[in-house]
């Protein structure tokens, strides 16, 4: 019989079977796949940080989970997609092997504070017979950070199918990814001194994720391996919140953000998908007003494939860019 060990916020601990929420043993870990198999062997020592940290909660007692930070924005508030992705963890772990995340809702009520620890509180709201819901309270100095809704439901086939068309983009092998494009900026002579400093500190930022800017080719960084979509569907989650409120500014290069917070945070998955090959990320604004923008995204499997699509709103204060006068 499987043992599992549970301890109360404070950090004691006891040991206790997994009979009673034989659930919660769901192992959100990476699959290793064949590990002879050539793509396990070249990546055996690439296992994505996303899985082996960031989405790697620690079981704290029944329903109740802590997550670690890995990548903090400049803004110094914790990374919206960060903490859907662990909330996201948080709520798979409770629901049966054969549930898929199909959406989620979240509202980010308060700026995550990168100098503590997450709590994440899951709330089994029903167990239906073919949709399951959980409510989940990001928590911090005693207090929600986000509260998220997740819903599951068991594989179910149906004649109703469509999708819109992935629009023709080049492929990710024919673009250059962020670095590279930095670094073919850096690598520019005449280059002033004070775009150097700021693009080498771009450069030092480890995001693990990568990006082909240009519609956004997106994909975890390392491997996960292929099987398990809740894990496929924590990372997408994650993936998701990152530059999609700023499609938002695309319209007004004249302005640039004063202040941007992403405000709530809508997701449907649709398709199976791996998080850690390239996705094409559709991203648009169809609103801006009232001090927020609406963005919405779809990530497309590079088959064509909707993957999953998702909607944002965000408060954007804004002021005008200024130049330097050239008189
Ligand atoms: C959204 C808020 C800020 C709302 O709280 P609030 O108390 O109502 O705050 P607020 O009044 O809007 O103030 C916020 C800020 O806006 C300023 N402000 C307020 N009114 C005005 C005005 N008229 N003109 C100019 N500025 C104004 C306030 O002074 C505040 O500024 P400050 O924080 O003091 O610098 C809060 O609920 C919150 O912080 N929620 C969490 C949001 C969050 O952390 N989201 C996830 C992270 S953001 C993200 O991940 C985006 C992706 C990053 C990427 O794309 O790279």
């Amino acid at each position: 019989m499987a043992e599992r060990k549970v301890g109360d916020i404070c950090g004691s601990s006891a040991s206790t079977t997994s009979d009673d929420h034989p659930e919660d043993t769901l192992d959100l870990k990476p699959e290793d796949g064949d590990p002879e198999s050539p793509e396990a062997q070249k990546d055996q020592d690439l296992k994505s940080v996303l899985v082996t940290s960031v989405l790697n909660l620690e079981e704290m007692d029944v329903d109740l989970y802590r997550g670690t930070h890995h990548w903090v924005p400049r803004s110094q508030r914790l990374f919206g997609g960060q903490i859907i992705g662990q909330a996201l963890v948080a709520a798979a772990k409770s629901v049966g092997d054969n549930l898929y995340a199909h959406s989620l809702h979240c509202y980010f009520v308060r700026a995550g504070d990168p100098k503590v620890p997450v709590l994440y509180q899951v709330d089994r709201i029903r167990d239906g017979r073919s949709f399951t819901v959980r409510s989940v309270r990001a928590i911090q100095h005693g207090q929600p950070i986000l509260i998220c809704q997740a819903s599951f439901q068991m594989l179910q086939p149906s004649p109703l199918q469509h999708q819109f068309t992935m629009p023709a983009v080049p492929p990710p092998e024919d673009l250059l990814t962020a670095e590279e494009l930095i670094r073919l900026y850096l690598s520019k002579p005449d280059l002033a001194e004070k775009y150097k400093l700021g693009l080498n500190k771009l450069l030092a930022i480890e995001v693990p994720i990568e990006i082909k800017p240009n519609l956004f080719w997106v994909r975890a960084r390392g491997y996960i391996g292929e099987g398990n979509m809740k894990l496929h569907c924590c990372v997408a989650a994650y993936v998701s919140d990152f530059a999609l409120l700023g499609t938002a500014l695309l319209p007004y290069p004249g302005y640039r953000a004063q202040f941007a917070a992403s405000l709530d945070h809508a997701m449907w998955f649709h398709s199976t998908f791996r998080s850690d090959e390239w996705m094409l990320y559709e991203c648009e604004s169809p609103w801006a007003g009232g001090s927020r923008g609406l963005v919405q995204g779809r990530l497309w499997r590079r088959d064509g494939v909707l993957a999953a699509s998702c909607s944002q709103e965000g408060v954007l204060r804004v002021k005008p860019v200024t130049r330097p006068s050239k008189l």
